[in-house]
């Protein structure tokens, strides 16, 4: 490898500026080169000073007994002379500094390719320095050298004073333009970052006594006036006392693009390096302390066991009597062929609480003829709540389901001890009940995303949300998923304020986890609203699409916790009267809920809501169309059953944990698990038993429309957006931070804060509470006027 390396390095230092390929060699010819440069320009340096003297010295230069004043005595002499005077003049100093380049690249080995135009456009300079010297500086031809004051004079006598100014012009646009990338634009850049910094450094030097500033950068002026020749870079440069010697020198560059370019790596670089460093420093702590672990803080949590849970007398499993079977089985054929329907074949699949007839009809049978007869087939089967289904989607069936006599509970227990349960494999899992076929039915909350249940009074919605509750209480840990529980009922949710320091979440302020009163219901969802902001913008710096990656990326610890980053728990809200909040709340509760339905699935945050009462009032449109998975429990008339549904058929169940779900399409059948309260008593107090949090989850702090009455607002502190909610609220004469949020498209905390100023300023009344606060301004004439008053 080594040897290759040396090969490689030869060849292309063969093809660059090299005169002997052997490495030795290059390193002495480079000593040389670099030595004779210093000997050029401590001979160049004195020789300004010793010229006249030395001058007569130059014949002698072979008599031994001569000696120059000049600092390398005779050969300096003779060499400055040559250079210097026969020469270019000042410009001469080009050269120690080419060959000094030269010799270092020999002496370190470099790749000489550049070497060659360094000499070329160094040539070039040399030049045009001595001629331009030799131009200007006509009083002291030293300064320009023979070649410069003749090249002058030669090209004076062909193009006169005005057309050599004009050539020197030329040859300097080219050397700008070829050798520094000189474009208008850059300049213009240029001489605005100039100015920028000029006019920065100006502030500083306010602060800085003025003795402080530099007095030793002539040196460098100098080597850059040579270089560069742009005065106004020299200019700023002496003006900079605290500038690093790498800005300053980007800043003397005259090619801003190339100027522009290092700095954008150099960030790209940046950028890349902290990832690398962040994934390396990650993997560091992975490997030291292990992956982050939520539960640790409650390592010793115990989930809640099985016996907990009532059997409630179906281990025997469904009890079927023969008889029954075939009685329905008769009835049904005969029904059918009282209204010409003949059946080819007849199949039963019996379920906990239905029993379904799937009935193949002979050939030439129309499926809608069934479908219109369905009430009469109804009546004349005599059984309570059948449903027909034609055809079953999938089979080209038509089913009839026919209530058992004997009903089967389906308990909780074996719904939670089913296979399916336990090997889930899911973010939220939720046994809801057994299927017709009685298979378990589990589904993913984080996928619905919320939920929407309905159902007549005493017809299992309260079962059905504690069967929720209590599948996620036995399959998820108190750092994995928090509920918020709103129980208008005030009875329902009680018996989970065992757990409040374990699983539920509430407001800072708040003594009861569990809302009962529908003010605070605003209040949490407003705050369940900022929690969603929140999350979404740690989401965003974590630069990942939702929850379930976040909390990965935090397990993984690729995410610091100094930065505000933290384990994300899932957050179910649960609403066990809707119908109730609405009619009080109104808008107030819908618009957040409407909200956080539309967006919180990525975050985490689940929502359920329960009602009693299904008409289009409770469930308007806007939450109907964010709630894609509904359940229906039994209701009273088809329209409720087609205002959960989209369907009828809820009308038809026959209650107590009957239920039909839907996420979208397709609609099942389900009978509801059921879990008794002094079950859900017991869970709870296992878990509330145990080593908990000290305190509840908290969700965020949210300054309601009560908290600013009667503050007296500083004019100059109104919100921007002041004069514009004051004309939306007056125009609508309606004064309700909601009404400010939607048109504004504000946030819950400052439409809240704009209507305490609106308050403040007597736009609007005090808070009244679930009602709108009255506007006190009649129409826009009288705002303007009052606004125009308040500035006098
Ligand atoms: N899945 C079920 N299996 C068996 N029985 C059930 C089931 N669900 C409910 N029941 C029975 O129906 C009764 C009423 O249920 P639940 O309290 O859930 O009704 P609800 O719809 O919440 O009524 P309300 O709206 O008045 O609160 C229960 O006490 C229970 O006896």
């Amino acid at each position: 490898m080594a040897k290759k390396r040396t090969k490689s390095k030869s060849t292309s230092s063969k093809k660059g500026f090299s005169f002997k390929p052997s490495k030795q060699n290059k390193i002495i010819f480079g000593s040389l080169l670099i030595v004779l440069s210093i000997a050029l320009f401590f001979s160049f340096m004195s020789f300004y000073f010793t010229w006249q003297e030395d001058q007569s010295l130059l014949s002698q230069f072979g008599d031994r007994n001569a000696q120059a004043s000049n600092l390398l005595n005779k050969f300096g002499a003779a060499v400055s002379h040559f250079f210097m005077y026969k020469g270019f003049g000042l410009a001469s100093f080009a050269f120690p500094l080419l060959l000094a380049v030269t010799g270092l690249y020999l002496f370190l080995g470099l790749n000489g390719k550049g070497l060659m135009s360094k000499w070329i456009w160094g040539l070039i300079g040399v030049i045009w320095i001595s001629v331009a010297l030799g131009f200007f500086a006509t009083e002291q031809p030293l300064l320009g050298g023979l070649i410069g004051y003749e090249m002058n004079d030669f090209l004076q006598d062909y193009a006169g004073k005005i057309g050599v100014f004009l050539l020197l012009i030329f040859v300097l646009m080219v050397i700008l333009v070829r050798l520094f990338n000189f474009s208008p634009e850059g300049l213009g850049n240029f001489l605005r970052s100039q100015r920028n910094q000029f006019k920065s450094d100006l502030k500083k030097e306010k602060d800085t006594p003025l003795d402080e500033k530099p007095s030793d950068s002539d040196e460098s002026s100098i080597e850059l006036s040579m270089e560069t020749d742009t005065p106004v870079a020299v200019d700023t440069y002496t003006h900079k006392n605290d500038i690093p010697p790498l800005k300053s020198e980007a800043g003397l560059d005259v090619n801003l693009p190339e100027d522009d370019e290092p700095t954008l790596d150099l960030k790209v670089e940046e950028v890349t390096q902290e990832k690398e460093e962040s994934e390396v420093k990650a993997a560091k702590l992975v490997k030291d302390f292990g992956e982050f672990d939520p539960k640790l803080e409650l390592g010793n949590y115990k989930f809640p066991p099985l016996d907990l849970l009532d059997s409630h007398g179906a281990s025997k499993g469904i009890t079927i009597n023969q008889e029954e079977l075939e009685e329905n089985k008769n009835r049904i054929v005969s029904t059918l062929k009282n209204y010409k329907i003949g059946i080819a074949q007849i199949k039963a699949t019996i379920g906990p609480t239905v029993t379904l007839y799937e009935i193949v009809p002979e050939a030439g049978v129309r499926i809608s003829k069934i479908k219109n007869l369905e009430d009469d087939i109804a009546l004349s089967l005599a059984a309570l709540g059948i449903r027909i289904i034609a055809p079953i989607p999938g089979k080209g069936t038509i089913g009839i389901e026919v209530p058992n006599k004997n009903a089967t509970v389906v308990s909780m227990r074996s719904v939670i001890a089913s296979n399916k349960f336990q090997k889930a494999e899911m973010e939220l899992p939720v046994a809801f009940g057994k299927t017709i076929s009685n298979e378990t039915f589990v589904v993913d909350l984080s996928k619905m995303p919320h939920l929407l249940m309905a159902g007549a009074t005493g017809q299992g919605k309260s079962v059905g949300l504690n069967a929720v509750i209590t599948s996620l209480l036995y399959k998820k840990h108190p750092a994995e998923v928090k509920f918020v529980l709103v129980d208008p009922k005030k009875v329902e949710l009680t018996l989970y304020n065992k757990i409040e320091r374990h699983f539920l979440a509430k407001l800072p302020d708040s003594e009861e986890a569990i809302i009962t009163d529908n003010t605070k219901v605003i209040n949490t969802l407003n705050s369940l609203c900022i929690e969603m902001d929140n999350r979404y913008e740690l989401l965003k710096l974590a630069m990942v699409r939702n929850i379930k990656e976040y909390n990965a990326k935090f397990k993984e610890r690729k995410l610091n916790p100094n930065d505000g980053h933290k384990f994300l728990p899932y957050i179910v809200l649960v609403i066990d009267e809707f119908a109730d909040l609405i009619m009080t709340a109104g808008k107030e509760v819908e618009t957040p809920i409407a909200r956080l339905a539309q967006l919180a699935r990525a975050i985490g945050i689940h929502l359920i809501i329960a009602t009693q009462r299904p008409s289009v009032n409770v469930i308007t449109g806007i939450i109907k169309a964010n709630f894609p998975a509904r359940i229906a429990f039994r209701v009273t008339s088809k329209i409720d059953s087609r205002t959960i549904l989209d369907a009828q058929g809820a009308d038809q169940l026959i209650g107590r944990g009957d239920m039909l779900f839907t996420q979208g399409n397709d609609v099942t059948r389900l009978q509801c698990a059921f879990v008794d309260t002094p079950e859900v008593g017991k869970i709870t107090e296992y878990i509330g038993s145990q080593r908990a949090y000290p305190e509840a989850h908290l969700l965020p702090e949210y300054i309601g429309e009560d908290s600013g009455t009667g503050i007296d607002y500083d004019i100059s502190d109104r919100d921007a957006m002041f004069r514009e909610a004051a004309e939306v609220i007056v125009t609508a004469q309606q004064g309700s931070a909601s009404l400010i949020q939607r048109k504004l498209k504000l946030g819950y905390n400052r439409a809240g804060r704009i209507i305490d100023q609106l308050e403040a300023a007597g736009i609007v009344g005090p808070f009244e509470g679930s009602k709108a606060r009255q506007v006190l301004v009649p129409d826009i004439y009288a705002l303007d006027q009052l606004l125009q008053n308040e500035t006098k």
